[in-house]
């Protein structure tokens, strides 16, 4: 399987263009002057009906099946249409860094500069709307991306969709994008991409879209804002509170600030991390801070490390023990290659199946790299022979051996010094109180296995062994 950065977009197969239909939705009659017309569209928003003189447009037919079935699914997890847009925006926002590594210029100016993402709520128009910073979309974009399916088995998966119930299979098909007629019956997509004009794409889901120059909007700069007009049913989306909750949930892995901004324009960022700094090169660092902190249904790692490493090889990187053992750590131990580090070159997601930076007794550990030295577009197998990587994992395992062993040393537990043991009783100790033993109950076999199959650090592993007494 091949390694792409994710930045990458992927090569669609060639489709037919949706046919182009006239007078699909409300036509308003009697439109005069230019004033006029800007004024009706901007009334036809609350009204929700598509606008006047856009070109209008058929779906593919998978796509209005797929769209029948969204709108009228009972499925009850509706939140995963957050999931969608906030992987969208990202990988967006992936695109337009990838290409600013060799253009600088690409990236604009001031806020256009900014690669963020921010999520506004209007209460009183009941609007959710997620705006990237990305790439953007080109009125032809707008038309194939969300009109079309390019994929083989399209037919297929929308069978299989009607069949289960099971919407969140929609992420893993491709076409998350839909995912928003769960809680909306009208959608807007308003879009500037470097090499075109601002469009608007619109749609309430009954077969038809349409496109039009967008004449209406504040000009977004680049990129792209999903306006969600929500369901009756779905205004509980307009609460601050719920929203942070799922934008914390669905942005473990987005290495972009995502802002949330509420109709009283307080701006919070989510997720937010008191003690560090947002400095935009950190921000894979910064995100996984807030992953240790709040993932595992708050239990907190057993320990982490997060270090820069200079010289020849650079890279950053942020390893941690989980709090328990998942439970087939050990089941296809030999067979599997299972890591659970993800691999990022200069800040662009590449891999995180990537099983060349620790060695298999490590495998429990997680965590990333963000390496500045290895190669952004290369296959697994050029990557496994590039020289910086063998550096790379040594200094990986020198650094997760370093982590382990500090464990038990500030492990009151573990001490022998009866001195030292009442000073550290009387600072923060109690946190570290018992750890090395939990460590030990959960992944000793792991340091059993690297006795055997790391002859290099026997020695370091040898001194975490404990037996029972
Ligand atoms: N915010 C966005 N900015 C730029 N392009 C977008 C954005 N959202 C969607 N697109 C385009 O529309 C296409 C369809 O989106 P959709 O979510 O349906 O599928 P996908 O992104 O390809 O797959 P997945 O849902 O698994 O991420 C995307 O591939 C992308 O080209």
């Amino acid at each position: 399987r091949k390694i792409q950065a994710h930045a990458e977009s992927e090569s669609n197969a060639p489709v037919d263009p949706p046919k182009v239909e006239e007078k699909i939705g409300a036509v308003p009659s009697g439109l005069s002057t230019d004033s006029d017309v800007t004024k009706r569209e901007a009334e036809s928003i609350s009204r929700r009906s598509l606008r006047a003189n856009a070109e209008k447009f058929e779906f593919q037919a998978e796509v209005s099946r797929l769209m029948d079935i969204i709108i009228n699914s009972l499925y009850s997890n509706k939140d995963i249409f957050l999931r969608e847009l906030i992987s969208n925006a990202s990988d967006a926002l992936d695109k337009i860094r990838f290409l600013s590594l060799t253009d600088k210029e690409v990236l604009g100016e001031g806020d256009n500069a900014k690669l963020e993402i921010q999520i506004k709520l209007d209460k009183e128009n009941k609007i959710l709307s997620i705006r990237d910073r990305g790439i953007g979309m080109t009125k032809e974009d707008l038309i194939k991306n969300l009109g079309t399916i390019a994929k083989s088995g399209t037919s297929a998966f929308v069978e299989k969709m009607q069949t289960s119930g099971d919407l969140n299979l929609i992420g893993q098909f491709g076409v998350g994008f839909y995912s928003v007629y769960l809680v909306a019956d009208y959608v807007e997509v308003i879009s500037k991409h470097n090499d075109d004009k601002q469009h608007v794409w619109e749609s309430k889901a009954d077969g038809a879209f349409a496109v039009s120059e967008d004449v209406w909007n504040e000009p977004l700069g680049r990129g792209t804002e999903i306006r969600l007009h929500l369901r009756d049913e779905a205004q509980e989306y307009l609460d601050e509170y719920k929203l942070k909750e799922l934008v914390k949930k669905y942005s473990e892995f987005i290495n972009f600030p995502i802002h949330l901004w509420a109709s009283k324009e307080v701006d919070e960022e989510v997720p937010a991390d008191e003690d560090e700094s947002s400095d935009e090169d950190e921000t894979c660092m910064h995100d996984m801070h807030i992953f240790l902190k709040e993932d595992f249904d708050n239990e907190k790692p057993l320990s982490w490390s997060h270090f820069t490493a200079e010289g020849d090889v650079e890279f950053k990187a942020v390893l941690f023990v989980p709090p328990k053992a998942p439970q087939d750590l050990y089941e296809s131990y030999y067979n599997s290659n299972k890591s659970n580090l993800k691999l990022y070159v200069r800040r662009v997601f590449i891999s995180d199946e990537f099983d060349e930076l620790l060695p298999k007794y490590l495998n429990f550990l997680r965590g990333l790299v963000d390496s500045d030295t290895l190669p952004l577009n290369v296959s697994r197998e050029m990557l496994q022979q590039h020289s910086s990587l063998k550096t790379i994992k040594k200094k990986l395992i020198r650094k997760a051996l370093d982590m382990i062993r500090k464990l038990a040393e500030e492990d009151p537990d573990e001490s022998n010094d009866k001195d030292k043991k009442d000073i550290e009783e009387s600072s923060d100790s109690n946190e570290k109180k018992g750890q090395y033993a939990k460590f030990w109950n959960e992944f000793g076999k792991s340091i059993k296995l690297g006795i055997i199959e790391d002859a290099t650090n026997r020695n370091r592993l040898a001194k975490l062994l404990r037996f029972e007494t």
